[in-house]
C-alpha cells in the first residue's frame, strides 16, 4: 500500500521511484543550517602554492578556495586545471584573480608568494625581496578578510611572519608562520626510518628557527609512547645520540639537497601547511612547532621576534 508520503515519488509511467536505486539510503541528516562557509586564500601559486592547494582540495578542508598571483596567465591556467578536476574531488569553488577582491571574507590565508632560494643559497638570503612583495600583499589581504587568520610559508618564514604581524595589525594569535613544521615532520620520518617504525608513532619537535640555527628538543623523542632518550641512555647506547645529530644535521640540511636535485621544495611543504589548516579551520586545538610570537626574546636582538614553539592551534589562531 502506497502511503501519503511516497505518492510523490510516482514518476510519469506510474513507477514507484521511492524504490528507485537513487533515493538516498543512508547518511539522511540535512546539513546543519549553521555550518559556516569556509574560505582559504592562497597568495602565490607557485610550487608551493599549487602543493598546498591540491592538498587541501583533496583533503576537503574549505567551501571555497581563492588564488592570487601576479602573473595571470599562469593563474588562470592553474585554476582552469584544476577546476577540470572538480569531478574527482568533494565541492570546494576555486577562483582566481590579480585583484585581492577575490580573497574577501577568507578564514584562513596563505602567503606563499616570493623569491625562492637557488641552489647554495640560505633562506635569509631572500630578505630583501620578499620584505618589498609582502608590503604590496598583507596590506590588502588584511583590508578583505579582517578577521582571518594568516598563515605565513614564504622565506625567510620567522622574519617575513613578524614583518605581516606589523604591516597587517592582526592581533599576534592570528599571525603564523608555517615555522619548523616541516623540520618537524622531516625529522619524525628520518628517527622513524631509523628505527623502522611508522613515523605518525614518532613524536619529535625542531624548534627556533626554520632553517640553518634550528634545535632538536632531544627530551621530546618518544616513540610509541617510550622516551627515547631515556631508553638509550638505560641501555648505555652512545653511538646512538651521534646518529641522532647526524639525523638533526640532515634535517638542516634537506631544502638545500632537495632544491639541488629538483629546483625547490614542494610536496612535504604542501601536506605541512595543510596540517595547519586543518587544525585551524576544524578548531581541532592540536599542537603544532609554528612560527608565533615570542615577546620580549632575549637572543642576540633582544625584544619581539617570531621563532617557532610548540602552540595550540584552533579556529582563532594561536590559542591562549
Ligand atoms: N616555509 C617553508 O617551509 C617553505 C617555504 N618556501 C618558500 O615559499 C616561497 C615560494 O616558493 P615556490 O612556490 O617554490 O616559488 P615559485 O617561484 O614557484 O612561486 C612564487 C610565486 O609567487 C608569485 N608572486 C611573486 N610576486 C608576487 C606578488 N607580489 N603577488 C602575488 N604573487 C606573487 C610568482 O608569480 C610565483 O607564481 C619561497 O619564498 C620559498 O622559499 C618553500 C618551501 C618550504
Ligand atoms: C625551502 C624551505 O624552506 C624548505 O623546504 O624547508
Amino acid at each position: 500500500m502506497q502511503n501519503s508520503s511516497s505518492t510523490s515519488s510516482l514518476g510519469p509511467a506510474g513507477l514507484d521511484l521511492s524504490q528507485a536505486f537513487f533515493k538516498p539510503i543512508c547518511n539522511t541528516e540535512p546539513p546543519s543550517p549553521t555550518k559556516r562557509h569556509t574560505k582559504i586564500s592562497i597568495i602565490g601559486t607557485g610550487n608551493v602554492g599549487m602543493a598546498i592547494t591540491q592538498t587541501i582540495l583533496t583533503q576537503d578542508l574549505c567551501d571555497e578556495i581563492a588564488l592570487v598571483d601576479a602573473k595571470p596567465d599562469k593563474l588562470r591556467g592553474e585554476m582552469l586545471d584544476l577546476q577540470h578536476g572538480a569531478a574527482f574531488l568533494p565541492r570546494t569553488k576555486i577562483k582566481a584573480s590579480v585583484d585581492y577582491d577575490v580573497t574577501v571574507g577568507s578564514d584562513l590565508c596563505i602567503v606563499t608568494a616570493g623569491a625562492r632560494q637557488i641552489p647554495g643559497e640560505s633562506r635569509l638570503n631572500l630578505m630583501q625581496r620578499n620584505l618589498s612583495l609582502f608590503k604590496c600583499i598583507i596590506p590588502p589581504l588584511a583590508k578583505y578578510s579582517p578577521d582571518s587568520v594568516l598563515l605565513i610559508v614564504s622565506n625567510p618564514v620567522d622574519v617575513l611572519t613578524y614583518v605581516a604581524w606589523k604591516l597587517s595589525g592582526f592581533p599576534s594569535n592570528r599571525v603564523i608562520g608555517s615555522g619548523t613544521n616541516l623540520d618537524s615532520s622531516r625529522f619524525r620520518f628520518l628517527i622513524a626510518d631509523h628505527l623502522d617504525v611508522n613515523a605518525q608513532d614518532v613524536q619529535a619537535y625542531i624548534v627556533g628557527e626554520h632553517g640553518d640555527s634550528s634545535v632538536a628538543l632531544w627530551s621530546s623523542i618518544s616513540v610509541g609512547g617510550v622516551p627515547l632518550l631515556s631508553l638509550l641512555e638505560r641501555q648505555q647506547i652512545a653511538y646512538e645520540k651521534a646518529t641522532l645529530e647526524k639525523i638533526h644535521r640532515e634535517v638542516v640540511e634537506s631544502a638545500y639537497e632537495v632544491i639541488s636535485l629538483k629546483g625547490y621544495t614542494s610536496w612535504a611543504i604542501g601536506y605541512s601547511a595543510a596540517s595547519l589548516a586543518r587544525t585551524i579551520l576544524r578548531d581541532q586545538r592540536r599542537i603544532h612547532p609554528v612560527s608565533v610570537l615570542a615577546k620580549g626574546f632575549h637572543g642576540i636582538h633582544d625584544g619581539d621576534v617570531f621563532l617557532s614553539l610548540p602552540a595550540q592551534l584552533g579556529r582563532s589562531g594561536v590559542l591562549g
